[in-house]
């Protein structure tokens, strides 16, 4: 792709937010040069699929689609730049992105929409703040939402994910069977697919890069879903390799297990910050 598809924001400190315009993925985030997210290194970055790793955007649908591409079609399309990298009195970095409706999208979802995303980087945070409006005068809509977060780990199955405690889930790989968590913190062991509904603020999970903690905290989004295919599965993903698996672990902020519900000339707002602890 074309260097102008990349976004950087540069906080000094080799402290980097790095987003490719191709569904306004965050491809990279450094803090003290240290890289947080995982990037698979059989990802395509032609243009014509979801970038396997870092920060794809989900909308307007979780999972399978009748009319569209699963996941929905906002990590396919590229989106704009609303607002270059600028830097705040703080010395944190501002970038606006921005997507609306056009032929394509109307062709999967027949209604006008903008949506904008914004991220702020700081000294060992991301935030991401953002909001779709409705601009019509008649019409509602309704939608699912999700930042599908890879974070890379060295090891997942040394990983504890807390904040799940108490929560029901959807599991995936069980038919979309309900079950309780009743664990203090989630561990991996095994290929994972779960929704965890009505989830709190926040989350923290253990042993990411340098044996730190990363710190999760979101508002508006009820659903945690926490995805790692394991093997088998990472064999079906021809944008994955076989041996990554231990690498990642997807945990993702969503308003996927109802939809928002959206009228006429309304908007609604979500955020999440990321933090290196
Ligand atoms: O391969 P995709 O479309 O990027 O999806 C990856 C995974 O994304 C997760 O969020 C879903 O819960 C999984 O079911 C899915 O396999």
């Amino acid at each position: 792709m074309a260097a102008t598809s990349v976004v950087v924001l540069d906080r000094g400190n080799n402290t980097t937010c790095t987003i490719n315009l191709h569904g306004a993925t965050v491809v990279s985030w450094r803090v003290n040069n240290q890289e947080q997210l995982f990037v698979s290194k059989q990802a395509q970055f032609d243009g014509k699929k979801a970038i396997r790793g870092g920060i794809p955007f989900v909308f307007p649908q979780f999972g399978p689609w009748p009319y569209g591409p699963q996941h929905g079609f906002a990590r396919i399309v590229r989106w704009n730049i609303e607002k270059a990298p600028e830097r705040l009195p703080s010395g944190d970095v501002e970038a606006i992105f921005s997507l609306m409706d056009s032929d394509f999208t109307r062709s999967m979802w027949s209604y006008d929409f903008r949506l904008t995303y914004r991220l702020i980087l700081r000294e060992k945070e991301l935030h991401f703040n953002i909001a779709i409006y409705n601009p019509s005068k008649d019409l509602t809509f309704s939608f699912n939402m999700l930042l599908h977060t890879y974070f890379k780990v060295p090891d997942v199955r040394r990983c504890q994910i807390t904040g799940l405690h108490g929560c029901t889930f959807v599991d995936k790989t069980r038919d979309g069977a309900i079950y309780h968590e009743a664990r203090d913190v989630v561990t991996i062991g095994e290929w994972t697919d779960r929704i965890y509904q009505n989830t709190p603020h926040e989350h923290i999970i253990t042993n990411v890069v340098s044996g730190r903690k990363m710190r999760i905290q979101k508002y508006n989004f009820p659903d945690t879903v926490v995805w790692n295919p394991w093997m088998d599965h990472a064999k079906d993903m021809s944008d994955f390799g076989d041996d990554e698996y231990p690498n990642m672990v997807c945990v993702e902020a969503g308003h996927v297990s109802s939809p928002v519900i959206l009228l006429p000339g309304t908007a609604f707002e979500a955020s999440q910050i990321l933090q290196v602890m």
